[in-house]
């Protein structure tokens, strides 16, 4: 199984080494284009909605965004939205997952404006077919690229070539508007699918209004006992769900550009801490669940400086010791959701014009699971044996609570808030801090520590900012000349297993073992040796 998940991991680099997924244009905007951008996504979206809910949201946004807004619109200098606002093809373009239901697995991987699919296959069977899907992708154009016949002819060259015998693929028509991934029903017909891929490029010229037609269109299609106003109706439920995180953001973020553009305020973080490309939204919406299980199967460390603060951490790649020193031992193999999420972060650093070299399955990835009130030190991630990137992915195992997020509302309560400490550079513990930033890590979100965020400012979660449990994975690349280890590690792990918690036979160590297990340890147990590694 390792074989081939390499394989596909090797295909998947070869792939983004000959397409390359180049630098979104605009990735350093100015304040006043970062402002104007975010307002614009914002009406765009409030465009979008029923007039009833649109009144809800314009009622529920504080004022002086409101007042930004309306003064926006009335000039009218917004961008060339709704037109601008669609990017075909964007999010399916090279996705590649595998997807996990009752123990069984499927691969699905974006064709550039389509989507193909397999049904639900045994795990190394479901990996060989990934494989061949990614294969198919790199040596297939975008699929609204050609012509329509002229891609499917070779769409059935190059499936001939390589799908094997009874391999069955479903597929679907991709697009994106509002920063909404937008699908059609799945068919076993690639013709069907190219149209459907086809009519999203049409629609989403005409914006917001037209593509909810064509939604509505295909779901009444693929249902004919539907009447078109429950087809238009159901979209409308399923898009102003999805609308309502993303105004969500997009009024945050107009927000931040809004402070940042007062005289006198720092607009450092606001540049320097990239939040979630939506290629990855949609993802973290389906992966928790298989994640949060898959984790919860394996081992937690030991480490001392941990036990105080109700959090636990399992490390996973190039084996690092605690004094942050690169061990002559075989890499610790992830789980398999772990490595594709890795992939999922890798290829979105990539959209975002971040480097990410280093990035994606065989990076060190840190999980670390916080229980309600867990915190962490105030730190900087060890700058001579991490590259300059450090990803972060937050996630709860409560996911579906967060159903109900509204605009600005108080809802988002549950989430966790990372403060950041400016010590100019130094990475001491007793740094003096020059200013503080907090700044919220919602679950789902996935934010990129570059820059001065991660070699000027140090930072942490603070025990009242961690209400409820909360998992985060951190991807981080090694730097090319990490400080070795002059120890040698006797096997995989060893260094940093849970050596003194395994074997304890006392009342202490065996509620100090259970801990390790996925108890909690009482503070009277908490060995003195806390020595932090980041
Ligand atoms: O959980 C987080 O978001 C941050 C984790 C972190 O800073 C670390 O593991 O070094
Ligand atoms: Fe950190």
């Amino acid at each position: 199984m390792t074989e081939t998940f390499r394989r596909v991991l090797d295909a998947f680099r070869a792939r983004l080494g000959v397409r390359g997924l180049g630098k979104r244009s605009g990735a350093r905007l100015d304040r006043e284009d970062r402002l104007g951008r975010a307002l614009a996504v914002l009406e765009a979206g409030l465009q979008a909605l029923p007039r009833e809910k649109r009144r809800r949201q314009l009622e529920l946004m504080p004022q002086k965004l409101r007042l930004a807004l309306l003064s926006r619109m009335a000039t009218k200098q917004m961008s060339s939205l709704p037109s601008g606002a669609f990017r075909s093809g964007f999010g399916g373009r090279s996705s590649c997952i595998l997807e996990r239901r009752k123990g069984r697995f499927r691969a699905r991987q974006g064709l550039g404006g389509l989507e193909a699919r397999t049904q639900y296959l045994g795990l190394d069977e479901a990996l060989q077919q990934l494989a061949v899907l990614v294969q198919l992708r790199a040596a297939l154009p975008d699929a609204g690229a050609l012509e329509d016949e002229s891609w499917h002819r070779l769409f059935q060259r190059h499936s001939a070539r390589l799908c094997p015998e009874g391999m069955q693929l479903a597929f679907r028509g991709v697009g994106c508007c509002l920063a909404l991934r937008l699908e059609g029903p799945y068919t076993s017909d690639v013709r069907a699918a190219l149209v459907q891929c086809r009519a999203f490029q049409a629609a989403g010229h005409g914006g917001w209004p037209q593509l909810r037609g064509l939604l509505a269109e295909l779901r009444q299609r693929k249902r004919r006992r539907r009447s078109s106003e429950e087809a238009a109706n159901h979209v409308d439920g399923v898009y102003c769900k999805l609308l309502q995180g993303r105004l969500l953001r997009a009024s945050r973020q107009a927000l931040a550009a809004l402070k940042a553009s007062e005289p006198g305020r720092s607009s450092l973080l606001q540049s320097e801490l990239k939040p979630a490309p939506e290629v990855l939204a949609a993802y973290l919406e389906r992966l928790p669940k298989a994640l949060v299980r898959e984790i919860h199967g394996q081992r937690w460390l030991d480490k001392g400086h941990l036990r105080f603060s109700n959090t636990r951490q399992q490390e996973y790649g190039p084996q690092v010791s605690d004094a942050m020193e690169l061990l002559d031992a075989p890499p610790v193999p992830a789980p398999l959701c772990c490595r594709a999420l890795a992939l999922r972060v890798r290829d979105a650093a990539l959209h975002q014009g971040i480097e990410a070299s280093g990035l994606g399955g065989d990076c060190f990835i840190r999980v670390n699971l916080y229980g309600e009130g867990g915190y962490m030190h105030k730190h900087m991630d060890s700058k001579k044996c991490f590259g300059p990137v450090i990803a972060c992915c937050s996630l709860l195992s409560d996911w579906p609570a967060n159903r109900q997020i509204g605009l600005c509302g108080s809802s988002r309560a549950k989430d966790a808030t990372m403060t950041f400490y400016d010590t100019g550079g130094s990475a001491y513990g007793l740094a003096k801090v020059l200013r503080t930033a907090t700044v919220a890590i919602p679950r789902r979100s996935l934010y990129f520590m570059t820059g001065p965020s991660r070699f000027q400012w140090q930072h942490g979660i603070k025990k009242e900012h961690c209400p409820k449990e909360r998992l985060s994975l951190t991807f981080r690349s090694l730097c090319a000349d990490a400080p070795k280890a002059k120890v040698k590690a006797k096997a995989a792990g060893v260094l940093k297993r849970p050596a003194r918690i395994s074997c304890g036979t006392s009342p202490a160590g065996r509620k100090a073992a259970a801990w390790g297990a996925g108890g909690v340890l009482p503070r009277s147990l908490a060995a003195p040796t806390p020595r932090r590694s980041h």
